[in-house]
């Protein structure tokens, strides 16, 4: 069963929230037809399932917290698992949040090929936040919540880019710029992946 995606390539895609993790991914997609898993949509989806899980998933995540990791790893696993069959290879966007995550991914699943690192400044991510919480609905994208994320990011997350500089893997992609140009970056790291 996870024998299916252990010769899939993986990317995990990294960065702050608001950095344009989930922007880059869409592109990827219609260019490579990459298969798009964002732990955050998984959580969220779960969330407006309304299951009882879902409920206390919405509470950790109100609150800008990270959701025990068991929980998300088989979320995307089982997600993984679902496009086997069809997958080129998988965006795992949002993940790992800090370095356990990654260690036990790669445990339970396989080893990314590839990490993009999505960066952008503080200042920069909070105002595109605050924007698109004016339509998003997110109930994470206000000011109290964004400003946790930011720090559990800096806190539990950068050192996950330092834990795969070691090996090599890590694409660094300036997301200050327009989506168009971040996007011609990230393309030649898709590219090198042949
Ligand atoms: N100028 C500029 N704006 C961007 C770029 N990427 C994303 N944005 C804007 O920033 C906002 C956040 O982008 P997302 O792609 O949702 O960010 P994310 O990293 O997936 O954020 P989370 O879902 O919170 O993890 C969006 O509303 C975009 O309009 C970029 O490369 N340049
Ligand atoms: N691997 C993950 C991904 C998301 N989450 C939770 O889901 C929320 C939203 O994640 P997201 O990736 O959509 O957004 P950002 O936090 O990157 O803005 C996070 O703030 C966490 O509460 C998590 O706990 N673990
Ligand atoms: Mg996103």
């Amino acid at each position: 069963m996870a024998d299916k995606i252990k010769n899939a390539k993986i990317v995990f895609v990294v960065g702050g929230p608001g950095s344009g993790k989930g922007t880059q991914c869409e592109k990827i997609v219609a260019k490579y037809g990459y298969t798009h898993l964002s732990s955050g949509d998984l959580l969220r989806a779960e969330v407006a399932s309304g299951s009882e899980r879902g409920k206390q998933l919405q509470a950790i995540m109100q609150k800008g917290e990270l959701v025990p990791l068991d929980t998300v790893l088989d979320m995307i696993k089982d997600a993984m698992i679902a496009k086997a069959d069809v997958s080129k290879g998988y965006l795992i966007d949002g993940y790992p949040r800090e370095v356990k995550q990654g260690e036990e991914f790669e445990k339970k699943i396989g080893a990314p090929a590839l990490l993009l690192y999505i960066d952008a400044k503080g200042e920069t991510m909070v105002k595109r936040l605050m924007k698109r919480g004016e339509t998003s609905g997110r109930a994470d994208d206000n000011e109290e919540t964004i400003k946790k994320r930011l720090d559990l990011y800096y806190k539990a997350t950068e050192p996950v880019i330092a834990f795969y500089e070691q090996r090599g893997i890590v694409r660094k992609i300036n997301s200050e710029l327009p989506v168009d140009e971040v996007f011609a970056i990230v393309e030649k790291a898709i590219d090198e992946l042949k």
